[in-house]
């Protein structure tokens, strides 16, 4: 077996948005927040979080960003090296803005640029998309801009596009987390046809409205059935955003991902105050604290800072 003597990397990772709506697993967004990791070969793991967003993120080999990298050594046939990892990150955990996603990829990239790059940006898309569950969030962490995914078992298919002229986001983010895995619990597993079609046509729209940048249609292309009403009683208060953004200045809103943040697309040459007061005042008519982010999308994707690479030799 070969092992990796040394090498250093760092890469950074954009957060994101999925569903927009009725994209549900299927459309992500990334934004200029970043996950940012570091990588060395040493002689014992050491893992260090920076920041206030990490706290209660374990730092042994439970670390889900270690588990994942010695997932990509160990098939890529390599001895799993001890390494230092140095982890901050501006992205919100667990609320909607796919962290989760985010560390992911960051592992992948950075464990591959370490191991001499025995996988393609394709195959670690695939594998961080059986690692999430779904494709959208590390779609978007992977290749920036709006990228729209299906999974299938042998291959993840994508289109990636750019994301409008002055398109941006303003997110509002409650003080609370909300998983996830809890947030999919919620969903029912059987769904009417009208339901069905109703997502298609909405989800088509949504995407070729995207494509072209007719803005003026997202509001009525983000409508969705299939997730976001389910999950209004874990957001008190969603239900009244989504209706009602539009009236406010909103282009549309969405759950972000599965909340609990909610984010109203917007003109960026547009006013957004009175937007923004609404949606925070309707949180607190909910009890619901909040903090807002402007959210700017990011065009690139998962960025390799530097890397000297991993030399591999031969153990006796
Ligand atoms: N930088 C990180 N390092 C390790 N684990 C992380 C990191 N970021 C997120 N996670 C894991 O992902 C979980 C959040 O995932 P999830 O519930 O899908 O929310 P999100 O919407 O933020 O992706 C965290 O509780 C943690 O277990
Ligand atoms: N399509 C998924 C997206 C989950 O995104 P996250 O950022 O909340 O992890 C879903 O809606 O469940």
């Amino acid at each position: 077996m070969c092992k990796v003597q040394n090498g250093k990397v760092k890469v950074k990772v954009p957060a994101s948005t999925a569903n927009l709506g009725p994209g549900f697993d299927t459309i992500g967004m990334a934004f200029r927040l970043y996950t940012t990791l570091t990588f060395e070969v040493a002689d014992a793991t050491d893992i260090r979080l920076h920041g206030p967003n990490l706290s209660g993120i374990p730092t042994d080999k439970s670390n889900l960003i270690y588990r994942i990298a010695a997932r990509i050594f160990d098939k890529a046939g390599l001895v799993v090296p001890e390494l230092i990892i140095d982890v901050t990150s501006d992205i919100p955990l667990t609320r909607g803005l796919g962290s989760s996603a985010s560390a992911i990829v960051g592992a992948l990239v950075a464990a591959n640029e370490l191991a001499g790059k025995p996988f393609t940006m394709d195959e670690l898309y695939q594998m961080a998309t059986e690692e999430e569950g779904h494709p959208d969030n590390v779609g978007a962490s992977f290749f920036g801009g709006v990228v729209v995914a299906l999974m299938e078992a042998e291959d993840v298919p994508y289109v990636r596009l750019p994301v409008p002229e002055n398109l941006e986001a303003m997110a509002v983010i409650p003080k609370f987390m909300l998983s996830t895995e809890k947030a999919r619990g919620v969903l029912p597993s059987m769904y009417s046809r009208q339901d069905v079609v109703y997502t298609a046509s909405h989800t088509g729209v949504l995407v070729g409205a995207l494509a072209t940048g007719n803005l003026t249609l997202l509001h009525r292309a983000m409508k969705d059935v299939l997730h976001q009403p389910y999950r209004v009683p874990l957001v008190p208060g969603l239900d009244k955003i989504l209706a009602e953004a539009h009236e406010h200045g909103a282009l549309g809103a969405a759950l972000s991902g599965a909340g609990p943040t909610i984010i109203a697309l917007v003109d960026k040459r547009e006013p957004t105050d009175a937007l923004q007061a609404f949606m925070v005042q309707t949180l607190a008519e909910h009890g619901i604290d909040c903090t807002v982010m402007r959210l700017i999308p990011d065009e690139t994707g998962v960025q390799v800072e530097h890397c000297f690479s991993g030399v591999t030799e031969q153990r006796s």
